[in-house]
């Protein structure tokens, strides 16, 4: 997620794509007779500013609203003119352009953004930088006995698990997160600076700043939850190469599990190499898998038909409460995964990509020259009847795969609407890892209780730095009986 970030190589292959690439000469024709991005529909930066200022059009809005305003204030395509040394983006809301943008991303893609990180990591960390007790049982202590319901606070026991899931992957290590007698002060620590880490930069990267000529409050408290991030990591991993070091020394006492664990290879690699895998993966799969949670249960508690359809497909492969499940059960539940994508249609993470173009490219008709930044905003047409029918209803059959007679007419024909994972080799990386995590979480809580939400769900998420819970979370869980 982050372009400071050196050491993310990845071998995701070659992928094949539906769309034609543009022989060179229809490409040097289709440049000559684009417009100039000077015509381009633009905001200029001061009165961007004026209307992000208190009393602004734009001040009260979130991300999302913000950028939806934008298109329908400029258009789908826009230059997004840089205030305080920000660079100029072009911001398009056409899958058209996404397409033509994420194929000139180059070799070596760049996202930008987090140029905070870039400053923590090569400025004021340069040496390090350079270069479940369960989530079922914790329900069940919280939850109100009478009313099954679980209290407001329900999504901090949701980032308490999702740290834990990142951290057995991260650090090989169980941070007992979810344990309700002894909690680990370091842990709680982590937990704290992750969040602290959110609140501010969703400041920092979509509202007007300063930071870069003045160290504003925000800025310092974000540096601060950094190192604590840092030190905290640093203590996990430390550890772990202690461990790693006892059991090469006593032959035959070799975990299994450290033997193919991903922060034993990455240590092998570098430890370096592997505190900065082990925070990014703190940075960018907490939060992310949190609001996918929250979103699937809200789906599935609002759509009681369709969480009877999962629990059906889920008792065939679990007819017990405590049948064991097995990694094959997971690649036997399509309705499962199909859940897990419509939420994610409906209360995407992410309101959209960017990348810098490797060459000059013609996006909607304008001409936009090598170098540039493109914004490529997914969330504008996830819930446009013009891509997916019935844009509003939880629909998780859209993603079913049909016999090849049958038509699915739920379905999205065209290719990059629905990219919420990003895409090419800058694609998110924990995309299997989210997806594991939130199958196993849904199956055990589906398999074992009846979820009900009684509220409104009304701007159930805001738009900060990725999309957030917005409402209390007081989900029923209800003992299904055997
Ligand atoms: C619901 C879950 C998640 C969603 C929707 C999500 C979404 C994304 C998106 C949109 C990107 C940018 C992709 C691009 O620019 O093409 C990204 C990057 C990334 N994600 Fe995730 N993410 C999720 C969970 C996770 C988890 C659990 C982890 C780690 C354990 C993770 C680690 C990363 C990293 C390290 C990157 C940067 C990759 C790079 O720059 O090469 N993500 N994610």
């Amino acid at each position: 997620m982050f372009k400071t970030n050196k050491y993310f190589v990845k071998n995701k292959g070659f992928r094949k794509f539906s769309s034609e690439v543009k022989h060179p000469s229809n490409r040097a024709t289709e440049w000559q007779n684009a417009k100039p991005l000077s015509e381009m529909p633009t905001l200029k930066p001061l009165k961007l500013l004026w209307n992000l200022l208190p009393g602004g059009v734009y001040s009260k809005l979130d991300t999302f609203q913000l950028m939806l305003a934008v298109k329908r204030d400029i258009g789908s395509i826009c230059w997004l003119r840089g205030a305080f040394g920000n660079p100029d983006f072009v911001m398009t809301h056409n899958p058209q352009d996404f397409e033509k943008a994420f194929r000139n991303e180059g070799p070596t893609p760049m996202r930008p953004g987090f140029e905070y990180l870039s400053y923590y990591r090569n400025v004021v960390k340069p040496d390090i930088f350079q270069g479940v007790e369960g989530l079922l049982g914790s329900i069940q202590q919280i939850r109100n006995p009478r009313t099954q319901e679980v209290p407001a606070t329900f999504v901090e026991e949701i980032h308490r698990w999702a740290v834990e899931s990142v951290g057995v992957i991260a650090l090989d290590h169980r941070l007992d997160m979810l344990s309700r007698k002894q909690r680990d002060a370091t842990a709680e620590r982590l937990i704290e600076s992750i969040m602290t880490f959110f609140e501010c930069a969703g400041e920092l990267e979509f509202k007007p700043t300063i930071w870069k000529y003045y160290k504003t409050p925000t800025f310092k408290k974000l540096i601060k939850s950094l190192d604590g991030i840092t030190t905290i990591t640093k203590i996990f991993i430390d550890q772990a190469v202690e461990e790693i070091k006892k059991e090469c020394k006593t032959p035959g006492v070799e975990n299994a599990n450290h033997k193919t664990s991903v922060l034993k290879q990455l240590i092998k690699i570098d430890k370096n190499i592997a505190m900065v895998m082990a925070m990014d993966m703190f940075l960018a799969g907490v939060d992310t898998t949190t609001t996918l949670f929250a979103g699937i249960l809200l789906c599935l508690a609002k759509n009681p038909e369709k969480q009877e359809k999962l629990r059906n497909e889920i008792f065939q492969l679990l007819p017990q409460k405590d049948s064991e499940l097995r990694e094959n059960h997971l690649n036997c539940m399509p309705y499962l995964r199909a859940c897990l994508k419509e939420s994610l249609r409906l209360h995407p993470l992410a309101v959209g990509n960017a990348r810098a173009q490797a060459n000059n490219v013609v996006l909607s008709g304008y001409r936009v020259p090598k170098g540039s930044l493109v914004s490529m905003i997914h969330a504008s047409i996830v819930r446009d009847a013009k891509y997916y029918p019935q844009p509003d209803a939880f629909l998780p059959e859209r993603w079913l795969r049909q016999p090849r007679s049958e038509n699915n007419v739920l379905k999205s024909k065209a290719p990059f609407q629905y990219l919420p994972f990003g895409f090419g080799p800058r694609s998110c990386i924990g995309r299997r890892i989210s997806q594991l995590e939130l199958e196993l979480v849904i199956v055990r809580l589906i398999r074992n209780f009846r979820v009900e939400f009684i509220y409104s769900t009304e701007k159930a998420f805001r738009g900060a730095f990725i999309s957030v819970p917005n409402i209390p979370l007081r989900f029923k869980f209800i003992d299904i009986e055997e």
